[in-house]
């Protein structure tokens, strides 16, 4: 590193007054990408105000009692915007196990009105707005850096690629941590362009991978901006430049409180080494991606491994240990399959399976048919989407498309947007056919988990006869895939025959057990001795019942 011990400084006028490659301005920029990717901007156009103005506002989010801030929770159906608590934020690196130690409210574009989710504090929408559109004008500026660092015309990057960016702000409250603990895991941005503020110069805690593997600690001014490089600016220089490993740690005893930026590229700007970058010696290295692709690639896999942590420990599974393997399954296409049988694995009524599938479902399904093949459905379909189609288009299409029953067509007219309204019946036709009472419910009204006793009225129940000894049992009907929930008392589960069967918790006081095509069961209370190897033991069994799963 040049500058010892910390970041390049890239000063902002410098660069608007640079016309090419040579500029002293741009060759530092350029060193800077090429060993980092990090480095400080100053003479920045960013209001003081408007930065006063929002630390204040994010102190005062913060500050809010638990309680009212977890009304504002982010999820599917705001859009990912929202609170995300203490111990709970996604990163999106999967090398990140522990939970993230810092709160955070996320907030992609900030909400037209229309949209109409509440406003945590007087004016937030709009505060965050203005500071959107002032750090917009920022990147703008350093995309012309970048472009020149290139070799490139100055506008060249922001013509090609930033015509309307998806460009989020991320307010974050990290609390003193303890020795030892990272506040933020290490991870790789994985958008273009991030920039970073934050409201202290006493609490530092940014660091940053350098090329030799040492940890650098940033030291920066108050409120003076750090840029750092993502993924997609590395995959697009064909690794000239870098996206590099980066964490918070606070170890001061204040809390830390910072401001980001996360500034994409356009949804559908293609991703492909840049022609300034290749060359005989550095050989193309990535595969064509686009920006939405690249980052729903990355961030899905983070995302389903977010829910599947809630939703195990929600089951006090201990299922959690085996969370990459599971993530690893079935991340490419197969969520679909895996919320529904985990609903049967674990009884879920189908309201619950999908609400926790709409919380991992990528929200773009590739979808295409050859030219000449595009069935009849779809064509229709499209011929009614048309260019630009309005959200009770995309609503009529889609229930059409849901009735047809061809998922295919359902997640095309999907990639259009589904409108909210829509959403429920759309998760439940990619989960595939199971029409319950509990299906005519809209997800807004599941919200609520429903009581015990009612997750399973609308399953048919058997109470099977008292068991002595052991006893096998047929199930109700062969052919079905069945599952059973053992009653507490009853001591241990075996399966004969089972082409695929899983029986679930401790072995001696089972929970659960799933089995699928013609089998048998055999069940024995505690005085059998052939699961647990011993003689009668405790209280005698009460009773258990069969449930159909039918999803
Ligand atoms: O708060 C910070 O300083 C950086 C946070 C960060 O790296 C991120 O959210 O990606
Ligand atoms: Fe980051």
């Amino acid at each position: 590193m040049a500058e010892a011990e910390n970041l390049r400084t890239v000063h902002v006028p410098d660069l608007l007054n640079a016309s090419s490659q040579e500029d002293l301005s741009v060759q530092l920029l350029r060193d800077a990408c090429c060993e980092t990717g990090f480095f400080l901007v100053t003479g920045h156009s960013l209001p003081q105000d408007l930065l006063d103005k929002m630390f204040a506002m994010s102190k005062n989010f913060f500050e809010l009692p638990e309680e009212e801030k977890l009304r504002f929770t982010s999820s599917e159906r705001t859009g990912w915007r929202g609170f995300n608590p203490y111990g709970s934020g996604q990163n999106c690196s999967l090398a990140v196990k522990r939970p993230e130690l810092k709160e955070t409210f996320y907030c992609g574009e900030p909400p037209a009105e229309s949209e109409g989710l509440a406003e945590p504090l007087p004016g937030f929408y709009s505060q965050l707005r203005s500071f959107h559109g002032a750090l917009l004008e920022l990147s703008r500026a350093l995309l012309r850096g970048l472009s020149l660092a290139l070799g490139l015309a100055p506008g060249h990057l922001a013509d090609l690629a930033f015509t309307a960016p998806v460009a989020k702000v991320l307010m974050a409250f990290y609390p003193p941590a303890h020795e030892g603990d990272l506040s933020c895991g290490a991870h790789t941005d994985c958008g273009f362009l991030t920039l970073v503020c934050q409201d202290s110069s006493e609490t530092q805690g940014l660091q940053v991978k350098k090329p030799d593997g040492t940890w650098l600690s940033v030291k920066t001014d108050r409120y003076t901006p750090v840029a750092n490089l993502g993924d997609l600016a590395q995959r697009w220089t064909n690794d000239l430049f870098r996206s590099s490993w980066h964490r918070v740690r606070n170890v001061s005893s204040s809390p830390r409180f910072s401001l980001v930026f996360f500034n994409n590229m356009d949804e559908d700007a293609e991703v492909e080494c840049l022609p300034s970058c290749e060359s005989a010696e550095r050989p193309k290295k990535y595969a064509k991606t686009t920006c939405g692709e690249y980052v729903a690639s990355k961030m899905s896999p983070a995302r389903l491994r977010l829910a599947l942590t809630k939703f195990y420990a929600s089951r006090k599974s201990d299922k959690l240990g085996n969370l990459d393997k599971i993530v690893e399954r079935y991340v490419d296409g197969r969520v679909v399959e895996l919320w529904a049988s985990l609903g049967s694995k674990y009884n879920l009524p189908p309201s619950s399976a999908v609400q926790w599938l709409a919380s991992t479902l990528d929200s773009r399904v590739a979808v295409q048919w050859p030219a000449e093949a595009v069935p009849e459905v779809a064509q229709r379909a499209l011929d009614e989407l048309g260019e630009d189609p309005d959200e009770a288009c995309v609503a009529s299409c889609l229930r059409s498309a849901m009735k047809d029953g061809d998922l295919r067509v359902s997640a095309m007219v999907f990639i259009h947007g589904c409108p909210e309204s829509q959403r429920p019946a759309l998760w439940r036709t990619l989960l595939g056919p199971g029409r319950t009472a509990e299906d005519q419910q809209t997800l807004r009204e599941r919200r609520e988990p429903p009581a015990r006793e009612s997750q399973v009225s609308s399953v048919d129940r058997f109470r099977g006869p008292e068991i002595r000894g052991s006893t096998q049992l047929q199930p109700p009907d062969s052919a079905l895939s069945f599952l059973f929930v053992a009653a507490p008392g009853l001591r241990g589960v075996e399966s004969k025959d089972a082409v695929r069967d899983e029986v679930g918790g401790d072995r001696r006081v089972p929970g659960w057990g799933r089995c699928q095509g013609r089998k048998s069961i055999s069940l024995a209370d505690p005085s059998a001795s052939f699961i647990s190897g011993r003689g009668p033991s405790g209280p005698a069994s009460e009773d258990f019942h069969w449930v159909h799963a039918k999803f």
